[in-house]
């Protein structure tokens, strides 16, 4: 660890805390906001959320005796504090390979409990803990730090009708509030908040009428008592009524979340009280660098690599499959007044911020509420508009019900737009977007498309909105689109990439294995692997074996051509960035048996494993996803059918975690 943090250098658990005097706790709290600043400027990650938790994390740690006392966060990304006070200081290979997850990991430390980076979940983890500590008789605590933004979630809300429930069952909830998810959190709740934050006076009033009644002899105490007792209506005076004492549960706060002593007052105080507290605590998101503070689109929420003396990205973004989409959104709608868009707290990072500034009226932010998202999509279709959902492939998760109870057996006209489909890497196991193409084939009615360049990306988006009947699907990768890759011609619904080649010393269209006539493989290839799938069939060529490549653009339902494209062929290939269980391949497999065309088939996708954090390079060679991986075993294969190999090479080694 560089020199300079002499302070954070000392503490290597948190008791080592206890040992800090206000002044080095102050200081220990600047020693971490430049630490986060250098690190995090190097490797890219969740810079703005920490900067705002610096002094609560302080305090959290000096307060309840974790491991032993359960301190859990919801989403995660805000727990790079609590990692430098858990003894974890290494952040040089931070979201790495190999180093330290953006997010909390057991893996990593006892003090780490919920690796899960999908927000709203932390209350129910802890509703579920609590009862565990009564239930076993354990005086353990159990605090969580909740969002703002995350409190927007339903999720939230059903785990805090439990914990109202049980007025005796200790458990703290520290609200994070920063007014901020990436913007400014929006809807009721935070509007509560706001007026929560704006009766500070209550709590100020209160520590300043304990401190002179403790000082009044005789009468002073019990009639602070008293008044301490008579707490609600007292507040009620000061303070408008909060939602969660109408919930029954204790408020604490507002407080200074960048104030130490008062976090440390209040968690102490709501440590003790013996049944469900929450902590309404102000920080601000990016607080200590002069860059995050001003940076008004998110406060530096999540960035890449930066000048830490600018805030400026070292490198620049090349055109992102995001960009393409939103600016297609606003040409589709200047074209048809009745698209309008939804998003779930992240406007810009789905690309919807042009769309947004053009038509301010046709776009909603639910907050980070993605079931209600699919919902309100079926009430705005009914009501005659096409709404455009757009959200990352792994929350979409989430509301899989509503698409399939909602959307789809109501015949709903929705677009749901997956960005971050397929592997996404650095943010861990639970932000890959390999799940979507294997859940969404159970849906009936629903059609999904997966483009393979920009130019497919409008021409598919366009084909989703013209559906009014049924949910369609448009997703695509992370990050900077891929090359356009032209089609030589369409067979059905479908682009053929490439044509079988004519095999070295054999007659056109002949395989130069086996001598059978027509070309070897019909490889189908999904979405943004087509370059690599493109790759596959050159390698093949150089094996003599023969390749169509073709791309089936709209991948549910399987088009009815296909099966007719395979039967010219001796074996079909899939190869999809997404799961293999129940994805695209499974479901060409299904239609091939289907229409009796029985052929050798391989599917290579993404194995039915939790896959650690690593770049998505370094993931897809771990799981095989290469085109040389792939080519070597479709060689393989039709050495084996050609007799000339007993049995096909084994696929990649297992990664990390099944
Ligand atoms: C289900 C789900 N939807 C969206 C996201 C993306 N996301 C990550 S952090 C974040 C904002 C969280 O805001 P808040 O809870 O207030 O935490 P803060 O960053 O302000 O500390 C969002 C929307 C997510 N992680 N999970
Ligand atoms: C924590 C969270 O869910 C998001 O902030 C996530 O990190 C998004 O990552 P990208 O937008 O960089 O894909
Ligand atoms: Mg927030």
């Amino acid at each position: 660890m560089g020199d300079g943090w002499e302070l954070l250098t000392r503490i290597r658990g948190p008791r080592d805390l206890d040992r800090l005097s206000p002044e080095e706790l102050d200081g220990l709290a600047a020693e971490i906001r430049g630490f986060l600043v250098d690190a995090v400027s190097k490797t890219g990650g969740h810079l703005g959320p920490n900067l705002g938790v610096v002094e609560l994390t302080i305090a959290l740690h000096r307060v309840f005796d974790s491991p032993k006392d359960r301190v859990l966060f919801d989403t995660g990304h805000q727990s790079y504090v609590h990692k430098l006070l858990t003894g974890r200081q290494d952040f040089s290979r931070l979201r790495a390979r190999g180093g330290l997850s953006g997010y909390p990991s057991r893996a990593e430390s006892e003090h780490d409990v919920i690796e899960n980076s999908h927000a709203s979940t932390v209350l129910g983890w802890a509703d579920g803990l609590a009862k565990a500590n009564e239930v076993l008789g354990k005086d353990d605590h159990v605090v969580a730090v909740i969002g703002d933004g995350a409190l927007t979630g339903g999720m939230a809300w059903e785990a805090l009708n439990n914990i109202a429930d049980a007025k005796d069952r200790p458990l703290v909830i520290v609200v994070n509030d920063n007014e901020r998810s990436y913007a400014p959190t929006i809807g009721g709740l935070a509007n509560h908040l706001a007026t929560l934050r704006t009766t500070d006076g209550y709590e100020r009033f209160l520590a300043r009428g304990k401190d002179i009644l403790e000082r009044t002899p005789v009468v002073g105490r019990p009639l602070y008592e008293t008044l301490h007792g008579a707490k609600k209506g007292l507040k009620d005076f000061i303070a408008p009524q909060g939602m969660f004492e109408d919930l029954g549960l204790k408020y604490v706060g507002p407080i200074d979340g960048h104030d130490i002593e008062a976090m440390e007052s209040a968690l102490t105080r709501a440590k003790r009280f013996g049944g469900p507290v929450i902590v309404h605590c102000l920080t601000e998101k990016g607080r200590g660098y002069q860059h995050a503070e001003q940076d008004e689109a998110d406060r530096f929420h999540g960035i890449g690599p930066i000048h830490p003396d600018t805030g400026l990205p070292v490198k620049t973004a090349a055109a992102s499959w995001t960009s393409v989409f939103g600016d297609e959104m606003v040409k589709l709608g200047r074209e048809r007044e009745d698209v309008v868009a939804i998003t779930a707290a992240m406007l810009q990072p789905v690309g919807l911020k042009k769309f947004a500034e053009t038509f301010p009226e046709r776009v909603f932010d639910v907050g980070i509420a993605e079931q209600h998202a699919a919902t309100s999509a079926a009430g705005l279709a009914t009501g005659g508009l096409h709404p455009v959902f757009a959200v990352y492939a792994t929350f979409l998760n989430r509301a899989f019900d509503q698409v399939l109870m909602d959307v789809a057996l109501h015949g709903c006209g929705v677009t749901f737009v997956l960005d971050r489909a397929g592997v996404t890497g650095d943010d861990g196991a639970s932000h890959n977007g390999m799940w979507d193409m294997s859940i969404l084939q159970v849906v009936p009615t629903l059609r999904m498309a997966a483009p393979r360049d920009a130019e497919q990306l409008r021409a598919q988006l366009r084909e989703a909105v013209q559906v009014d009947d049924a949910p369609t699907v448009v997703r695509y990768s992370k990050g900077v689109v891929g090359p356009a890759v032209p089609a030589v011609r369409r067979v059905g619904g479908m682009d053929v990439l490439r044509e079988p080649g004519t095999v070295p010393d054999g007659p056109p269209g002949m395989s130069g294995m086996g001598g059978t006539p027509g070309p070897d493989v019909l490889l189908v290839s999904v979405g943004a692997l087509a370059p690599m799938c493109l790759e596959i069939a050159g390698l093949l060529d150089k094996q003599g074996i023969s390749t169509t490549v073709v791309d089936p653009r709209w991948v549910k339902p399987v088009d009815e051509a296909l099966p007719a494209l395979a039967a010219e062929h001796r074996v079909v290939v899939t190869v999809e960035d997404n799961g293999r269980v129940g994805g695209v391949g499974s479901a060409v497999a299904q239609a091939l048996r289907d229409a009796g065309v029985d052929l050798p088939l391989r599917d290579f996708g993404i194995p039915p494993r939790f896959l650690d954090h690593a770049s998505r390079k370094e993931v897809m060679a771990e799981i095989g996803l290469t085109a040389p991986d792939i080519a070597r075993q479709v060689t393989g294969l039709v050495a084996k059918l050609d007799g000339r190999l007993d049995d096909e090479p084994s696929r990649a080694a297992a990664p990390a975690r099944d």
